[in-house]
């Protein structure tokens, strides 16, 4: 049985439709993205998973659950970090964590939390001295210290600078590491096809593709842009001949060429053949990013 089912969710506000008709599920043990632009509607799906909005339309179930009716039951086991934790300043990092400890049945240990998270040496340090960085790690530990079977985390690394970015990661898969179901929700390309198993790419208010990373990424035709300037003058047409080359076409001095796996090998056989040299060689794989435009035809940020 899925984790999470999501069937038909529909949302308005006033006369807004935030969620217009999203159905998707999360199982066991998965780092499940929920991707899309500012306004796509990500908060507002997962806040109807949480239990925090009343959907207009559709059904939600968390284990079993149905978040607006069993929504004290479901606290105890579904972790939320929350878009901007607002915590009291002058509490100190395990006074914060033993304070929220004390609300769930079967909390997780604060000091083993700590030690998970990277937390240990700020112990006793007031929360708002911490670092933004460091800030984001007691979220993080709050989302976790009811020990809950799923927590759902939302714009995660929104205002951490690339190497916190990169810590944060690491901590979510040593979230998972721990049997924790992971719901991801992230406008930031990179971060869904590091860290997700799958990825539920919302735009608009609906769900425009589910796949993996992967698959997301095969779905954009050209795999591989080879793009190189030529010694001599090539003839786009002999290249778009050769085995696995989609497309080739010459951009001023450049020519740029699109294709499968085997392009590049391909390509290089007949400018060696040929006895012409590939200056500048640049060789792009299609990224997540390519896909989304695919999928949504514009670029995400
Ligand atoms: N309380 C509200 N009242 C009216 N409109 C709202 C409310 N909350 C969200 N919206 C609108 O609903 C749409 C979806 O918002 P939502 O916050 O779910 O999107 P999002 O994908 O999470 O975006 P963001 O990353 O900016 O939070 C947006 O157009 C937003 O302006």
């Amino acid at each position: 049985m899925p984790v999470i089912e999501v069937r038909n969710l529909h949302k308005r506000y006033r006369r807004k439709t935030a969620v217009e008709d999203v159905s998707f599920t999360v199982e066991q043990g998965e780092i499940f993205g929920i991707l899309g632009p500012n306004g796509a509607g990500k908060t507002t799906t997962v806040e109807c998973v949480e239990g925090l909005r009343s959907p207009d339309g559709g059904t939600v179930s968390v284990l079993g659950l149905d978040p607006r009716r069993d929504v004290r039951e479901l606290r105890q086991s579904l972790g939320v970090q929350l878009q901007e934790s607002r915590l009291p300043d002058r509490l100190r990092v395990a006074e914060v964590l033993d304070l929220f400890a004390a609300m769930y049945r079967t909390p997780a240990d604060p000091a083993r939390l700590m030690g998970l998270l990277g937390l240990t040496e700020q112990r006793n340090t007031f929360y708002r001295k911490l670092s933004g960085g460091q800030q984001q790690r007691v979220s993080i530990a709050l989302a976790l210290i009811g020990s809950p079977e799923v927590v759902v985390l939302d714009e995660l690394t929104t205002g951490l600078d690339p190497q916190a970015r990169r810590d944060t990661w690491d901590l979510v898969e040593a979230v998972r590491a721990e049997g924790v179901t992971v719901v991801l929700v992230t406008h930031f390309m990179e971060e869904a096809e590091r860290l997700c198993d799958r990825i539920a790419v919302i735009d608009a208010g609906r769900v425009v593709a589910i796949d993996t990373p992967a698959g997301l990424v095969g779905r954009v035709g050209g795999e591989q842009r080879i793009r190189f300037r030529p010694s001599a003058p090539v003839d786009p047409g002999e290249l778009t001949g050769l085995p696995g080359v989609l497309t080739a076409e010459r951009n001023g001095a450049h020519l740029v060429v699109t294709g499968g796996s085997g392009a590049l090998q391909a390509v290089t056989s007949f400018l060696a053949r040929a006895d012409v040299v590939a200056g500048d060689l640049r060789v792009d794989q299609a990224s997540l990013d390519d896909a989304f435009v695919a999928l949504t035809g514009r670029k995400l940020d």
